[in-house]
């Protein structure tokens, strides 16, 4: 099942040369980048107030949205799920307290 992360990666990039009429994904990659993060904000607030309200098919419904539209946002940015995946296998079984220790300074 998780091959349709790839899969939905292959159509979002087919979306790049299409017609935003007839494509939703080819429509908001026409409005750009801040609509694309727009939608993703949106996403994740209405996915906090579904776990709040504690409607678990709502949680995966808003999740669904909130994943979709983050892998627009990849896609829009050259980047694929297994970009994603191999961050999170190189965190695997690394404490969250060591991850954040290793990670760069900023300041
Ligand atoms: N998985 C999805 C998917 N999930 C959610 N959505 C759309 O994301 C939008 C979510 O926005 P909202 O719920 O906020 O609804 P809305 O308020 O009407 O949206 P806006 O007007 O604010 O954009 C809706 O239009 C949903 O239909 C999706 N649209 C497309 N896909 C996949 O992307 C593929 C390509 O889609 P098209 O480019 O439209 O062919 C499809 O075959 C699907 O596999």
């Amino acid at each position: 099942m998780s091959d349709i992360l790839n899969r939905l990666a292959a159509v979002l990039e087919e979306r790049r040369n299409a017609d935003p009429k007839t494509s939703y994904v080819a429509a908001l990659y026409a409005k750009g980048l801040d609509a694309i993060l727009k939608k993703i904000g949106e996403e994740a607030t209405e996915t906090v107030i579904a776990a709040k309200g504690g409607d678990q098919r709502q949680v995966v419904y808003e999740l669904a949205d909130l994943w979709f539209h983050t892998l627009v946002l990849l896609a829009e940015q050259g980047l694929k799920p297994d970009d994603i995946l191999a961050e999170l296998e190189r965190r695997f079984g690394l404490s969250g307290i060591e991850e954040k220790a290793a990670r760069p300074r900023r300041d």
